[in-house]
């Protein structure tokens, strides 16, 4: 590298950190011919771990229960758990000309993820940041959706590049947070919360998993992190506390066994789909108007 190159370059990284310039975004994935996504909707969290997946899924069956046409993108590219979730353990996506075909659950959720384009499902992703994002492009731009009401997208765990990639590259209606009730406590879930502001995606709210376990014999709700701080921080960040989860092994059984779809009980996060929904339909309307405008 000369003289003029070696200046030029320390001249743009110091205008990018001086704030006189701001880094170039990635631009917008583009929907290909044979998907119509009505709503993209990410979930998110703080760190892995803490059940983000295992959300994802909840929402997805209970828009799906409703009569909703329900997609899942796992773009947790390196930990994908979502198609051992739904019973697609094994199975691997079609192609169809320059197209990846989606697969479907038994209750008819679409779903594409790394698991299903891997030749074997414990292979590991030893991809770096750049490479993941380009996965997700094109499970976004390469995937033939079809009509879809929502697009759960079940976002890479923690606030790095690759996450930050998806934010700005999706047109996201919102995002909903899961922590732990550890995540509560140190405000991991803070991190999360600024994130979507700093991408302007609007936050429907904080999911807390984890939060108590329910005895078998008398169905007391033992909180063995202490009280809940949900409702706390929720309101320190001004975001929805949208419910807890307790620690189910029935349901993190059916995770494993892939019958977490037909196994789910009714009424577990009921209140976090209604925003999903209202949200969705607020969309719409503001969409309408637009159009009409
Ligand atoms: N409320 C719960 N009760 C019982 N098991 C749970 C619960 N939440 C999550 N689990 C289990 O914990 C494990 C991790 O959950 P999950 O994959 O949803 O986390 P995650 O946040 O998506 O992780 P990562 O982002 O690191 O992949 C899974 O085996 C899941 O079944």
């Amino acid at each position: 590298m000369d003289q003029s190159e070696q200046d030029r370059l320390r001249q743009e990284v110091d205008e990018v950190l001086h704030g006189q310039k701001q880094p170039e975004a990635p631009t917008g994935f583009k929907q290909n011919d044979y998907s119509n996504i009505r709503h993209v909707i990410g979930v998110v969290s703080g760190k892995g771990g803490v059940g983000k997946s295992l959300v994802c899924g909840i929402l997805a069956v209970n828009l799906a229960r409703r009569g909703a046409r329900v997609g899942i993108l796992d773009a947790d590219i390196t930990g994908p758990s979502i198609p051992r979730m739904v019973g697609l353990a094994g199975e691997r996506a079609r192609g169809v000309d320059e197209l990846i075909v989606p697969n479907l659950t038994k209750g008819g959720i679409k779903v594409m993820s790394a698991n299903l384009v891997l030749e074997h499902e414990t292979d590991p992703v030893l991809w770096r940041g750049p490479v993941v994002a380009g996965a997700i492009k094109q499970f976004w731009e390469d995937c033939a959706w079809g009509e879809l009401d929502y697009l759960l997208v079940d976002m890479p765990p923690g606030t790095g590049d690759v996450a930050l990639t998806v934010f700005q590259s999706l047109p996201v209606d919102g995002v909903v947070i899961v922590s732990s009730p550890q995540d509560l406590v140190q405000m991991v879930v803070g991190k999360a919360v600024n994130m979507a502001n700093m991408m302007s995606v609007p936050v429907l709210g904080l999911v807390e998993n984890m939060a108590y376990v329910e005895c078998p014999h008398c169905g007391e709700k033992i909180y063995p992190y202490g009280p809940s701080r949900l409702e706390e921080t929720a309101k320190a960040f001004d975001v929805e506390a949208l419910g807890q989860l307790g620690i189910n092994p029935e349901l993190a059984a059916a995770c494993d066994a892939g019958t977490f779809e037909t196994g789910l009980p009714e009424g577990i996060l009921t209140e976090a789909t209604d925003v999903v929904v209202s949200t969705a339909e607020f969309m719409d309307a503001l969409r309408g108007q637009s159009q009409g405008a």
